[in-house]
């Protein structure tokens, strides 16, 4: 039952995801409950929001894969009660490491937070 995407977690995130031509997204609102620093989203939930929608890139691709390694930039507050884009793209892939890059981006169009990671493909 994923925290991220799973309809019937009931503390999860709820995220649905869609392809756009290479690029996976998502939306999300941030509640109350999903605050860090006063008013504004929890990093580690950002970066929670970061890994699942590059994780769900290479899913809706037929790859299981596991996050081995991921690198998160806080640019910019993600505010409580404000719906931000969530999007993915392939960097890079050899052999069993499919490298990734994702961002949220505020309704401006100003990214808010980005991330690279490094994913390794499981049996
Ligand atoms: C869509 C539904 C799923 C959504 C899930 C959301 C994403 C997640 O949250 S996944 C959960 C968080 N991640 C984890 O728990 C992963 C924990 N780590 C592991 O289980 C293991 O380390 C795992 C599976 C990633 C790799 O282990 P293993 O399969 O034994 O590979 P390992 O032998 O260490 O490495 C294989 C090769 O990759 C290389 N490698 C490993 N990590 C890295 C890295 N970060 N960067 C570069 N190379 C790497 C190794 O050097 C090795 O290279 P070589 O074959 O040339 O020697």
């Amino acid at each position: 039952m994923c925290f991220a995407c799973s309809p019937r977690n009931p503390i999860g995130l709820h995220l649905r995801f869609s392809m756009d031509g290479d690029t996976c997204r998502t939306t999300f609102t941030p509640r109350e409950e999903h605050q860090g620093w006063n008013g504004c989203m929890h990093g580690g939930l950002i970066s929670t929001l970061l890994d699942e929608v590059m994780a769900q890139w290479l899913w809706r691709q037929g790859i299981s894969a596991m996050t081995a390694e991921m690198t998160t930039r806080f640019s910019r507050p993600v505010p409580i009660g404000v719906p931000v884009n969530v999007e993915s793209r392939l960097v890079e892939h050899k052999g069993r490491l499919w490298a990734l890059s994702a961002r949220v981006i505020l309704p401006d169009g100003r990214a808010a937070a980005r991330a690279t990671a490094k994913f390794l493909t499981v049996d």
